[in-house]
C-alpha cells in the first residue's frame, strides 16, 4: 500500500513532509540550540498577593509552577505526588516589564528581518484577560507592539511612496496598478480615514498616536543603509476569525440588513491566504494606526465574567512590505509581518457564558485545541522524522499559519499569563502548550524572496488571482446593489404604511377640530343673535315710545290749532259751523292712528300678550285672596270651636276636682268617726258617682 497516496486522500490535513528537523542541522534533540527552536516568551501580568505562592521565576527563562492542593491539575496528577512543574521559555518578562522593553528586545530584531524580506509572525496566546490585546494593541498611555512597530517602520524609512504603484495580492504576488486603480486605492483609504461612528471621536485616535509619536521620538531607528536604493511601499490588511468564519475588518460598513461577507481561503505555492481580503495602502504610521482603529471598531468584543472587553475572535493585522530597486523595478520583494491576537482560552464554568457567548467560547476553545494538536504534531514529527498527519486544516487559524507553525517562517509566540489563583488550571494548560511549542524547530528563510511582478503593462497574461478578485468585487457590488434595492423597497413600504396611518389620524383630527369650531361658531352666533334681538327690541320699543309721544304731542298741537274745545269726539260749535274742518281733523287723526297701528302692530301684540298674562295673574291673585280668606275663616271657626271645647273640658276638670275634694272630705270624716275604710261601689253612692 502506498502510504502517502492514502494520506493525501485525507485532505484537508497535511503531511509533515519537508518539516525542518534537528537531524537536518546535524544536532540531536537534546543539544538543540535555542536559535533553531520556535521562540516562546512568557509575559506575566501583575497579579494578586497569591502570585508568588503559585509561581516562582528561577531565572530569566525558567518558571516553576507550584500546583496547589484542590486544583484540577493536582487531582489529575497520576501519582498524586506532582507538586511542582518546570517550564522553559526563550525569555520571561515579569509584571514590571514595560511595553517598550518588549518592543526593543523582541520586535525590533524581527522588524529588521522583515525589512530584509522575511515573513514574520507574532502571536499572543493565553487565558482570557491575561493581557494579549494589551501586548499587541496596548492603551493610549502604553501603546502596544503593533503601533510601536508601525511608528518605527515609517520613522526608519520615511520617504515611502505616497502613491501606491505596486500592490501585494493576497496570494503573495505583486501587481502594478494603473492610474485609475491608483485613484481607486486612494479613495478606499480616504473612506477609511474619514469614517466616523456615533460616539467615537476620530481625532482621539489621531491625538493618541501623536502623543505616542512624541514619546517614541527618543527611540533610535535602524540604520538601513543597504536599503537606501530601494523604493518601499507599505500596505495593511486586517482579518478576523469569528466562529470559524473569516471576515474582512477593513470592509466598509455593510448596509443595513445585510450580513457580513465570509471570506474563503486560497492556496498558492504552499501558502495559504485569505481570498479577497482588503489591502490598504498607507503612507504614514498615523494612517496605518487609523486603519487599525477602524478595524478594531468592527472586531467582536463582549463583556464576560472575567474580562469586561474580551475579544471573541482571533484577529490578524498584517503589514505587507513591497520593496523594489529604484534602478531595476522588476526586481521586487514582498514580506508580511502578522500580528495575531488570539482569543483567550476560557472555561464556560468560569465565564458563565450562555447563548452566543457560549458558542463563541466553544469555537475559540476548539480552534485553540487544534492549534495545540498541530504544534504537538509538528514537534513529534520533527523529533521522530516520521511523516505524520497534522490537523492544520481542522481550523482556519492553523490553516493560515500552517507554514509558520511548521517552522518555515519566523514565528514567535508571546504567552500571556494572568497569575491569579482562580485561573491556575487554565494557565497550566497554556504553559503545557507553550512547553511543546518551544520544542518546534524552525528553519530560517533565505533573505529577500524575489517575487514575479504580475499584471505588467503589455503583459498578455492576467493573473488568476486578479481575475478572481475582480469577479468577487463585481459580485459583491451586485449583491450590495440588490441589498440596497430591497432595503429601499422595504423602507418605502414602511413609509407608505406610516403615511396612510398619518393621513387617517390627520383626517380624524381635522374632523374633530371642524366640529369643535362649528359648535363654537353656532354658540357665538346664538348668543349674538339673542343680544341683537334684545337690542333691537329695546331700540324699537324706545323709538316707538318716542314716536308715540311725538305723535301725541303733534296731535295735541293740531287739536289746539283746529279745535278750541277739549273734546275731540263731540261735535263742537265750530264743527257745526265748519264741517270741512271737522272732517279734516278726523281724517288726520285716523291717518295717524293707522301709522301707529302699522308701526306698533307687533308691539301691540306683544304688549297685549303681556297684558293678558297680567290680567290672568290678577285673576289668579284675586282667587288666591279668596281662598286665603276662606281658609282664614275656616281656621277662625276651628279655633273658636277648639276654644269652646277647651272651656268645656276645663269645666269638666273643675267639676271632677270638686268631686275629688268632696271625696277626700268624706274619707277624712269617716276616718275621724272610725268607720271601716270601705270604698266599694256598691256601698257608697258618692263613690259610684266618682267612677262614672
Ligand atoms: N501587563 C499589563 N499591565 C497593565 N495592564 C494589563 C497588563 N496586561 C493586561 N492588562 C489589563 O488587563 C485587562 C485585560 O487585558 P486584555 O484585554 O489585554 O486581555 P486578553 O488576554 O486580550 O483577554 P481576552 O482574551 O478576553 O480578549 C485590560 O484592562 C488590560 O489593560
Amino acid at each position: 500500500m502506498n502510504f502517502s497516496t492514502n494520506l493525501r486522500a485525507r485532505n484537508p490535513s497535511v503531511l509533515t513532509f519537508n518539516l525542518p528537523c534537528l537531524e537536518d542541522k546535524g544536532k540531536g534533540i537534546n543539544e538543540k540550540e535555542d536559535e533553531y527552536c520556535l521562540q516562546v516568551y512568557l509575559r506575566i501580568k501583575a497579579g494578586d498577593a497569591s502570585y508568588e505562592e503559585l509561581y516562582e521565576i528561577i531565572n530569566s527563562c525558567t518558571l516553576i509552577s507550584k500546583i496547589p492542593e484542590g486544583s484540577y491539575s493536582a487531582r489529575s496528577a497520576r501519582d498524586g505526588l506532582l507538586v511542582r512543574k518546570k517550564y522553559n521559555f526563550s525569555k520571561i518578562y515579569g509584571p514590571e516589564t514595560r511595553q517598550e522593553d518588549l518592543f526593543d528586545e523582541l520586535v525590533k530584531p524581527k522588524l529588521l528581518k522583515f525589512i530584509n524580506g522575511e515573513n514574520c509572525t507574532l502571536m499572543t496566546y493565553g487565558v482570557s484577560s491575561s493581557g494579549k490585546t494589551y501586548t499587541i494593541v496596548g492603551t493610549s498611555r502604553e501603546p502596544g507592539l503593533l503601533p510601536r512597530s508601525l511608528e518605527w517602520l515609517f520613522k526608519t524609512k520615511p520617504d515611502l511612496n505616497c502613491k501606491p504603484y505596486l500592490k501585494p495580492l493576497s496570494n503573495g504576488a505583486i501587481t502594478r496598478l494603473s492610474q485609475q486603480q491608483i485613484l481607486k486605492e486612494i479613495e478606499i483609504k480616504q473612506k477609511i480615514l474619514n469614517f466616523s461612528w456615533p460616539n467615537v471621536d476620530r481625532n482621539e485616535h489621531i491625538s493618541m498616536y501623536q502623543a505616542m509619536q512624541s514619546r517614541l521620538s527618543q527611540d533610535g531607528t535602524a540604520g538601513l543603509d543597504d536599503v537606501q536604493d530601494l523604493c518601499l511601499s507599505i500596505w495593511v490588511s486586517f482579518a478576523e476569525i469569528y466562529n470559524e468564519h473569516i471576515y474582512d475588518l477593513l470592509q466598509p460598513e455593510v448596509r443595513h440588513g445585510t450580513s457580513k461577507q465570509k471570506l474563503k481561503l486560497g492556496n498558492s505555492n504552499g501558502r495559504t491566504y485569505v481570498k479577497n481580503l482588503t489591502c490598504v495602502h498607507v503612507s504614514s504610521g498615523l494612517e496605518a494606526f487609523q486603519v487599525l482603529q477602524y478595524g478594531l471598531h468592527y472586531l467582536n468584543y463582549a463583556k464576560t465574567k472575567i474580562n469586561d472587553h474580551s475579544s471573541r475572535s482571533h484577529s490578524i493585522f498584517t503589514i505587507h512590505l513591497i520593496q523594489a530597486k529604484y534602478d531595476k523595478q522588476e526586481d521586487l520583494y514582498v514580506s508580511d509581518f502578522n500580528f495575531c491576537d488570539l482569543a483567550g482560552a476560557e472555561r464556560s464554568k468560569k465565564t458563565m457564558n450562555e447563548g452566543n457567548r457560549l458558542k463563541e467560547s466553544n469555537n475559540i476553545n476548539t480552534s485553540l485545541l487544534v492549534l495545540g494538536r498541530c504544534i504537538t504534531g509538528v514537534r513529534n514529527a520533527q523529533k521522530t522524522s516520521h511523516h505524520r498527519l497534522i490537523p492544520f486544516r481542522e481550523s482556519k487559524l492553523t490553516q493560515i499559519f500552517q507554514r509558520a507553525l511548521s517552522g518555515h517562517e519566523d514565528i514567535c509566540m508571546m504567552v500571556n499569563m494572568n497569575p491569579c489563583r482562580a485561573l491556575f488550571d487554565e494557565t497550566q494548560h497554556v504553559l503545557n502548550f507553550s512547553a511543546i511549542a518551544k520544542e518546534i524547530v524552525v528553519n530560517p528563510q533565505p533573505k529577500l524572496i524575489e517575487k514575479q511582478l504580475t499584471g505588467l503593462p503589455g503583459s498578455t497574461e492576467i493573473p488568476e488571482d486578479e481575475i478572481e478578485r475582480k469577479i468577487y468585487e463585481k459580485e459583491r457590488l451586485i449583491q450590495e446593489l440588490k441589498d440596497g434595492i430591497s432595503y429601499y423597497i422595504t423602507k418605502l413600504e414602511e413609509e407608505k404604511e406610516n403615511d396612510e396611518l398619518k393621513n387617517m389620524n390627520m383626517r380624524m383630527e381635522i374632523n374633530a377640530k371642524y366640529t369643535e369650531i362649528k359648535e363654537k361658531i353656532n354658540a357665538e352666533f346664538e348668543e349674538k343673535y339673542k343680544m341683537t334681538e334684545l337690542t333691537l327690541k329695546n331700540t324699537y320699543r324706545q323709538k316707538l315710545k318716542e314716536f308715540k309721544t311725538s305723535l301725541i304731542t303733534s296731535m295735541k298741537e293740531k287739536d289746539e290749532t283746529f279745535s278750541p274745545s277739549e273734546s275731540s269726539d263731540d261735535d263742537s260749535e265750530d264743527d257745526q259751523h265748519f264741517p270741512i274742518l271737522k272732517l279734516n281733523r278726523k281724517r288726520k287723526a285716523s291717518v295717524d292712528m293707522e301709522t301707529i297701528t302699522v308701526y306698533s302692530s307687533d308691539e301691540e301684540d306683544y304688549i297685549n300678550m303681556w297684558k293678558d298674562k297680567v290680567q290672568k295673574q290678577d285673576v289668579m291673585i284675586v282667587e288666591h285672596h279668596k281662598t286665603i280668606s276662606a281658609l282664614k275663616e275656616e281656621i277662625e271657626m276651628i279655633r273658636s270651636q277648639k276654644q269652646l271645647r277647651i272651656q268645656q273640658l276645663e269645666t269638666e276638670v273643675h267639676e271632677q276636682e270638686l268631686k275629688i275634694e268632696n271625696l277626700r272630705k268624706l274619707i277624712e270624716d269617716r276616718k275621724s268617726k272610725n268607720q271601716p275604710n270601705s270604698l266599694t261601689r256598691s256601698t257608697s253612692p258618692d263613690m259610684q258617682n266618682f267612677f262614672e
